[in-house]
């Protein structure tokens, strides 16, 4: 079972991540939680040269096969493994990322963007995807507050209208995707987005069956 956690900056990824990682070990799981940019070590030097900012001079496309390298990198010689071992992989962020962040955002072609994404997962695709929704004002606001928060980064800091579009993106992504993804509203306390959550993942993770369409809200 592989899921992945999508959405802006902020909305809750990692909260609702650690949450729903316990619980399925509680449940007897075995769980990986990892997360993109990064996961494995390869990956991980690939994040600090994105996320710095120190390619963004170079243009869009450069980014885009770092993002690329890196994935190829943490499928291959993690997520894939774990996979086959029978874990739970639970990661923060994947290929919709880059169809969100370099794609949309990004201008870059979609050719070019979806020869990359067959490179990079080779053929490894998500059981399920939470997209976590919730305005971008708010998600950044979050970000900001976050104890231990350092500067924003190369993507945090780009302009709210920016940020906005990402989030109807993610909604595209979702419609035309119902049977893999579900948005979950991300506007409410951690209790109740952490049940929708569970609501989705555990009988797939009983059944290992396929997402039920749906591309409602929850919540
Ligand atoms: N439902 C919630 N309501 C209010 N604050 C929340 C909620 N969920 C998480 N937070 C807080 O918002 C901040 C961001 O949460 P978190 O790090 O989980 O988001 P993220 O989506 O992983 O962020 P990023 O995209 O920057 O990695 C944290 O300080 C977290 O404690
Ligand atoms: C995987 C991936 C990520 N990004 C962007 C999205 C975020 O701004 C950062 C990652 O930071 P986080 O605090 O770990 O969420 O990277 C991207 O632009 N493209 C991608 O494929």
């Amino acid at each position: 079972m592989f899921i992945t956690f999508e959405g802006g900056e902020g909305v809750g990824k990692s909260t609702q991540i650690g949450r729903l990682a316990d619980v399925l070990r509680r449940r007897g799981h075995d769980v990986l939680v990892t997360r993109e940019p990064g996961g494995s070590p390869g990956a991980e030097a690939v994040r600090h040269v994105i996320l710095s900012g120190a390619a963004e001079e170079f243009g869009v496309r450069m980014e885009a096969i770092l993002f690329a390298a890196a994935r190829n990198d943490h499928v291959e010689e993690v997520i894939r493994p774990a996979l086959a071992k029978g874990a739970v992989v639970i990661c923060d962020r994947f290929m919709d990322s880059s169809r969100v962040y370099q794609g949309v955002t990004g201008n870059l072609e979609p050719e070019f963007l979806e020869t990359l994404q067959r490179v990079a997962i080779n053929g490894l695709q998500p059981d399920c995807t939470i997209i976590l929704d919730l305005p971008a004002e708010k998600g950044l606001a979050r970000a900001r507050s976050r104890s231990g928060g350092g500067a924003p980064d190369r993507f945090e800091r780009e302009e709210l209208q920016t940020h906005e579009k990402r989030r109807e993106a993610y909604l595209e992504i979702a419609a035309a995707d119902p049977a893999r993804c579900r948005v979950v509203d991300s506007d409410r306390g951690e209790e109740e987005i952490a049940a929708d959550i569970l609501s989705i993942v555990a009988p797939l993770t009983e059944e290992e069956s396929t997402v039920s369409p749906g591309v409602e809200t929850v919540g």
